[in-house]
């Protein structure tokens, strides 16, 4: 009955398209969007009013998924509409289409994949850990003080990204954990570009013209990454300057994206202009949009789940101490980088616990395409030309008829084969990532710093939940919790 009630009275003809994935970030009513997909073979057409024209699907079907995504990506673009809500991430490889996201895409995963950026990465990330995470740790666990992890957690992030973006370290994770300008307008981008898909385009574009309510803090935001960005290139040109007569000191051991874009071979890439400071700065600021809040979501929701899933707590930490290259070595690191992504490597059940993490709270809760030629899905369902699709992963990982009748449990074991190695789900069904040739090109080193942060904190903590703490989602651009995720903290060993 209630199901009928909520999702019946809801004003799917309202002529704002745009507020859709605001709704489907609405828990009371995503679960009534999950049973109505149940029932209509996970697609169903919603229609705006005849004047407006708008118009468009939704769907959890994996062919469907894949036929999107992958098959037949060319006719899928993110359009012109993505790009006006997303303004202030510029021309970032988020907002672009076509020949211009070729460049962006092939010049990205160039620089992330070479071997100076995953050095920096990695060593960013462990000297984080051992230099301010764990020292913070042993101060709040001696002092009993109650910490919210998703704080931490984003705070470590944007440092980490930060650091090997631009190379400086805003210093954000700190005992006094101090409001970082920079850090805040992209709270407050954020902000305000769900409330663009929540209010009617006319009211936020009215609001824009006269500079108020959230659309005054965007665009005071993006001044703030204009000018930021601005100081970061600047010492970055300087310091290759300078460098340059010297030795060549980017010799591959540890690179920042920064700089690995301003060295860009744009005969390789000629849509890009690296000389262009906006470039760079739509880079800077896109790079850490992706990176932050995303991987700093997934961690929070895996100790969220942690703390309700004792059992799976004590399998990871068996699983890390039968692998631990040296016994005790984790106290001591940093380890050797090779021996340290063996270790990682080997570390199967954490693995699957982080994607069955994912799979439930995925960080990215939707995404949402538009064709550009009209199209029949494998579904059989007809889709036109400029109308939207789109994709509630949170949804998807949640289907009973694609996960299973224990779809909504937490089972790591779901993600181990027989053989005792990584079960392979295909993306179009695992959707936490993306599929097909926009899937997520900081995968490999999302996973390997979450890794790494799961084992040097339960290697070294015991986490409790503060009593009574309800831990709830939050309907944003990234799926945070509502209410964070406070805990206390107690020494292993020291208990
Ligand atoms: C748990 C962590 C992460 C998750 C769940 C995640 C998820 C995703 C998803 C769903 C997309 C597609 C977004 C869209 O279609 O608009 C995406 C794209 C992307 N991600 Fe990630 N991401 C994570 C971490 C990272 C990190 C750490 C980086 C960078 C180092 C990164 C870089 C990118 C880039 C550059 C794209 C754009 C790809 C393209 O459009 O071709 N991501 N990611």
């Amino acid at each position: 009955m209630r199901i009928k009630k909520s999702f019946q009275s809801y004003p799917w003809n309202w002529p704002v398209l745009g507020m859709l994935p605001a709704v489907l970030m609405r828990l009371g009513q995503i679960d009534d969007i999950i049973s109505v997909l149940e029932k209509n073979n996970l697609t169903f057409i919603f229609r705006g009013p005849w004047f407006t024209r708008l118009h468009g699907l939704i769907t959890v079907d994996p062919a469907n998924i894949h036929h999107i995504l992958s098959s037949n990506f060319s006719n899928y673009i993110k359009g012109p509409k993505f790009k006006e809500y997303f303004d202030v991430f510029g021309e970032g490889i988020f907002n672009a289409d076509t020949e211009l996201w070729k460049n962006l895409r092939m010049s990205s995963q160039t620089v992330l994949n070479h071997q100076g950026f995953q050095n920096l990465s990695m060593s960013v990330t462990t000297s984080k850990l051992k230099d301010v995470l764990l020292p913070l740790f042993s101060r709040f666990s001696e002092d009993g003080t109650v910490v919210d992890l998703q704080d931490v957690f984003r705070r470590l992030m944007f440092d980490i990204s930060l650091v090997t973006i631009t190379g400086s370290d805003p210093q954000s994770l700190s005992i006094e954990m101090p409001e970082v300008e920079f850090a805040k307008a992209f709270d407050n981008a954020g902000e305000a570009i769900l409330f663009r898909h929540i209010i009617p385009r006319f009211l936020w574009e009215l609001q824009k013209r006269m500079g108020l309510g959230k659309e005054k803090k965007l665009t005071e935001a993006g001044s703030t990454f204009d000018r930021i960005c601005t100081r970061y290139i600047f010492a970055k040109r300087e310091e290759k300057r300078s460098t340059e007569n010297d030795h060549d000191h980017s010799n591959g051991e540890s690179e920042d994206l920064l700089t690995s874009h301003i060295k860009l071979d744009t005969s390789k890439y000629q849509l890009l202009n690296p000389s262009d400071d906006k470039f760079l700065r739509d880079t800077i600021v896109t790079f850490i949009f992706a990176g932050r809040d995303s991987t700093s979501s997934a961690l929070t929701w895996f100790f969220g789940l942690l703390s309700r899933n004792p059992h799976v707590e004590a399998k990871i930490r068996q699983e890390i101490k039968k692998n631990l290259p040296i016994a005790g070595a984790s106290q001591e690191g940093p380890w050797p980088a090779i021996d340290h992504k063996e270790f990682l490597n080997k570390l199967v059940y954490l693995h699957g616990a982080l994607y069955e993490t994912m799979r439930l709270y995925p960080p990215v809760p939707f995404e949402r395409k538009s064709p550009i030629k009209s199209d029949v899905l494998p579904s059989g369902h007809k889709i036109d030309a400029n109308s939207h699709v789109i994709i509630p992963i949170y949804a998807l990982g949640r289907m009973r008829s694609v996960w299973g009748q224990d779809a909504w449990e937490f089972k790591p074991e779901r993600w181990i084969s027989e053989t005792g190695g990584l079960r392979h789900e295909p993306s179009s069904k695992f959707l936490v990532f993306n599929s097909g040739p926009r899937t997520c090109l900081g995968k490999h080193i999302a996973m390997t710093a979450m890794k790494t942060v799961v084992v040097e904190i339960l290697q070294n903590y015991n986490i409790k939940l503060v009593k009574g703490h309800k831990i709830e989602p939050k309907p944003r651009l990234i799926l945070h919790m509502k209410h964070g995720l406070r805990v206390t903290l107690t020494k292993r060993g020291s208990a």
